[in-house]
């Protein structure tokens, strides 16, 4: 069941449309990630949705509220939307404690004093800081700060958190690490929840569904796996992850299966054709040996390395295959420049994109 629909937002600054009738829509529980590269409209959505930013036309509703309807002129202002918070300058307070912290939104709303006290605690233990909750900000850890501003935005029991960036001032091995914590306390919270980001693995990681966002407009969106495995899109597959583009010359029918002519005419069998010539296949979906395996029977390629650019734990590959170039994936030092090799590109993972 759909917990917040957004129909038809859009929102211009001056002459720039920032964002072009975006429609979305986020289910209980569910965690959605508003993915893309910078400006594309990722936060102006989000300020929409916490009623920051007013919009120039659309509707959006959390649970039965509508909290706006330009049409209607309806528009509920944030502080009463119960939506919970939480942004990349997470802004704790540094001269109020930890408790400070938390209870200071549910003086606000002057909840009472027993109340604010229940829930502060509670908060604090979801995040595992009660005990440090008559400590100041400057005595925590970059991690337990972030902790503060995530108790902080759900103690007021948001029926929706919102998060933007929450993790960007965060170093790479906390990032990490803060990420499965926040995606595990989102499910044990079961909240409904819109997070914001232009770094993939966090949107991999935390989200249930992502949405990518390019020039103010949906790209593409599903399930992070699928968004991957199966972009429509060729901003998508190369934002995601990273990818080939064949462009065949012609793509055809033939005996009930799809197959697209390369420019050199070699032929390869197609498993997710649509409309377009561009095809993507990622490099760790090409299979590569120095012969031509068992079970290759169609699609196979011969190639020769040019560059080789190891990562440690794998190696990318550039082959040139008949002029045509082709990344490939592979285990560490395996091959070396002017390796002859084969190459099979299965045809499920071709995905036809535009
Ligand atoms: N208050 C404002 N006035 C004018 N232009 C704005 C305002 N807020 C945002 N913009 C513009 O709207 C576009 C989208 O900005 P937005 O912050 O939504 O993008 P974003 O995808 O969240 O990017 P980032 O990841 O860099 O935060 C940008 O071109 C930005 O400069």
């Amino acid at each position: 069941m759909s917990f917040v629909t957004v129909k038809n937002l859009r929102k211009t600054f001056g002459q720039e449309t920032v964002v072009c009738d975006i429609n979305l829509e986020v289910a209980v529980g569910e965690t959605v990630a508003l993915l893309g590269p910078s400006g594309c409209g990722k936060t102006t959505t989000l300020r929409c949705i916490a009623g920051l930013e007013q919009p120039d036309g659309g509707r959006i509703v959390v649970g039965d509220r509508v909290m706006c309807d330009i049409e209607e002129g309806t528009l509920i202002p944030p502080e009463q939307r119960n939506i919970g918070m939480m942004f990349q300058s997470y802004a704790i307070w540094p001269h109020m404690t930890v408790y400070e912290n938390v209870a200071y939104g549910l003086r606000v709303k002057r909840m009472k004093p027993a109340q604010i006290s229940e829930q502060v605690d509670e908060s604090l233990r979801i995040v595992g800081l009660q005990h440090a909750a008559k400590r100041y900000p400057s005595t925590l850890s970059g991690g337990q700060q972030q902790r503060v501003a995530l108790a902080r935005s759900f103690a007021a029991g948001p029926s929706l958190l919102l998060m933007d960036e929450p993790l960007s001032n965060l170093d790479l091995k906390l990032r990490e690490r803060m990420r499965v914590e926040l995606r595990d306390l989102l499910k044990q919270l079961g909240k409904t929840a819109i997070y914001v980001t232009h770094d993939q693995a966090d949107a991999m990681i935390l989200a249930d569904r992502l949405i990518l966002m390019n020039g103010g407009q949906i790209a593409e969106a599903g399930a992070p796996r699928d968004v991957y495995d199966h972009p429509t899109t060729i901003f998508g597959s190369e934002f995601l992850g990273s990818t080939n583009i064949i462009d065949f010359s012609d793509v055809v029918n033939e005996s009930g299966q799809t197959v697209g002519r390369l420019p050199n005419g070699v032929l390869l069998r197609i498993g997710n054709a649509g409309t377009s010539l561009r095809h993507a296949i990622r490099p760790e979906r090409i299979a590569l040996s120095r012969q031509c395996e068992p079970g290759w029977d169609v699609n196979v390629l011969r190639g020769v390395v040019r560059k080789t650019m190891f990562l440690g734990n794998l190696t990318y590959y550039d082959l040139d295959c008949n002029g045509m170039t082709l990344v490939v994936q592979a285990q560490a030092d395996s091959f070396g420049v002017g390796d002859e090799l084969w190459l099979h590109l299965p045809p499920q993972w071709l995905q036809s994109v535009i």
